[in-house]
């Protein structure tokens, strides 16, 4: 069964409440985490929550309101929400979330692909020419234009956006084309369920899934850094693809070039036929695409107020169009009028961080801290375990690539450590990005990076 939008951003929503509300580990794990979407119909979400009635009455009373905002906030639409105990449940409790892969085969309708994501709605600017003409091209003429697509760009920038367009536009001029889109991190847990299995049937089945599609749209690339089968398994299956003249596109965070410890033959395989960048969008740009959206949700908006988000979001479209679907979900909750007033409020914990986010040794050991369970003066400390030892030396390795910062400073900051503890620590975390076991330590690296600067 295909999961709907709220349940595939289920736990964006429950986090977002999370930060939002400064709800606590505890409070969070007690009420929040339990909760499941049963089922969304019309505008009604079913909720049930795992953990009891008395669990059941506290919700509604205090997070009634923040998972309505949350959702109304991450989908752009308001939704009722329905609380439920498991007993209340005639049918079968709990169908596992098939996190489909999204398999487009006959009909746009059963695709998985998000129905918004068209070439129409897509807004062309200075940041993305180039990626959109070539989208275009090669959803005209598939396997022909070029071979394979790579697009890159910063987070929220527009990539998936374009690559369902391109599945959309293949699938509208032949219903029956086989395009498949997918995340590479599916792809890989994909592979690992067949390896896992064990037997030829399910590898050989993978292989056929793979190897027999006309459009093969793969997203996010970098996470198969460092997946030793996966890459492989990749390589072959590009291969069978681009040998047969089938389309493959493919989208990553940095250009082939960059993709350091992505193996040589991969690399080249992209770089085989056309590379664009999508950058972050200029003013106007910006304009255009909240206007798009205005006009696609049917807002009817100030110019001051659209002109204050398209000013202060700036790098990031998804959090451009998070913005404004935040202040129309407040606004319909508080039934209040849609002014500058009201977005300076609703926007003040978005806009200033994005407008100061200087990256410094202080702030990464912030990250770090967090991301490992640790305090900020845990990392700072005398403590030499290895649960605190190696966050400490990521932390070191973060400041030499982050920041302009001198050794001699980052250990001052970290604590009045010597210059060369912290060349030693670089030069450990670097060992191991260079070992033969890198991948676990560039995948912490990679989300660390991106948690301090989402906007890179
Ligand atoms: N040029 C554009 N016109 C209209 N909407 C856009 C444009 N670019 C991006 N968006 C919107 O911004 C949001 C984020 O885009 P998308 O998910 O495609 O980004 P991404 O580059 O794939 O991000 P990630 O790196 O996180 O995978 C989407 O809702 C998308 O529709």
């Amino acid at each position: 069964m295909k999961m709907h939008i709220i349940q595939e951003k289920w736990s964006d929503i429950l986090n977002m409440i999370k930060i939002e509300h400064d709800v606590s580990d505890v409070s969070f794990n007690a009420w929040l985490e339990p909760l499941e979407v049963y089922k969304v119909e019309g505008n009604v979400v079913t909720i049930i929550v795992t953990n009891g009635s008395m669990a059941l009455d506290y919700i509604n009373k205090k997070y009634l309101l923040p998972l309505k905002v949350s959702i109304a906030e991450t989908i752009g639409q308001d939704f009722e929400i329905s609380l439920v105990l498991p007993e209340d449940i005639k049918e079968e409790f709990k169908e596992p979330p098939t996190a489909a892969p999204v398999s487009l085969n006959e009909n746009i309708e059963k695709a998985n692909l998000n129905p918004r994501y068209t070439f129409d709605t897509f807004v062309v600017g200075n940041n993305n020419k180039m990626a959109h003409a070539a989208s275009l091209a090669v959803a005209e003429s598939p396997g022909e234009a070029y071979n394979p697509l790579f697009i890159y760009g910063g987070v929220g920038l527009g990539k998936t956006h374009l690559m369902h367009s391109i599945a959309h536009f293949v699938l509208q001029k032949n219903p029956s084309a086989k395009v498949l889109y997918v995340t590479s991190e599916y792809f890989t847990n994909e592979l690992i369920d067949s390896i896992r299995n064990g037997n030829n049937t399910t590898m050989s089945k993978f292989r056929e899934k793979y190897r027999n599609i006309d459009v093969l749209l793969i997203d996010d690339i970098q996470f198969i850094i460092g997946k030793e089968s996966t890459q492989e398994e990749f390589f072959h299956t590009f291969n069978a693809l681009h040998g047969a003249k089938k389309q493959i596109v493919i989208s990553s965070d940095k250009p082939p070039k960059d993709m350091e410890i992505l193996e040589d033959r991969l690399r080249s395989r992209f770089e085989w036929g056309l590379i664009v960048d999508i950058s972050s969008p200029d003013y106007e740009t910006r304009m255009a695409i909240l206007r798009k959206k205005e006009e696609l949700d049917g807002y009817k908006i100030d110019d001051e107020v659209i002109e204050y988000i398209a000013k202060n979001v700036k790098s990031n479209i998804r959090e451009l169009e998070g913005s404004l679907n935040k202040i129309m979900a407040y606004a319909n909750l508080e039934k209040s009028e849609i002014n500058l007033a009201l977005a300076e409020k609703v926007l003040k914990d978005i806009i200033s961080p994005n407008q100061k986010r200087i990256i410094t040794p202080e702030l990464i050991i912030e990250v770090v801290a967090e991301h490992f369970d640790l305090q900020p003066s845990d990392l700072t400390g005398n403590k030499r375990n290895a649960k605190i030892v190696f966050p400490r030396q990521i932390v070191m390795y973060l400041c030499r690539s982050m920041t302009e910062v001198t050794l001699k400073n980052i250990g001052k900051v970290l604590g009045g450590r010597d210059h060369t503890t912290i060349m030693n620590g670089i030069d450990k975390i670097e060992a191991e990005l260079n070992g033969s076991n890198a991948a676990p330590t560039q995948e912490i690296i990679d989300i660390l990076k991106k948690k301090i600067n989402p906007s890179k």
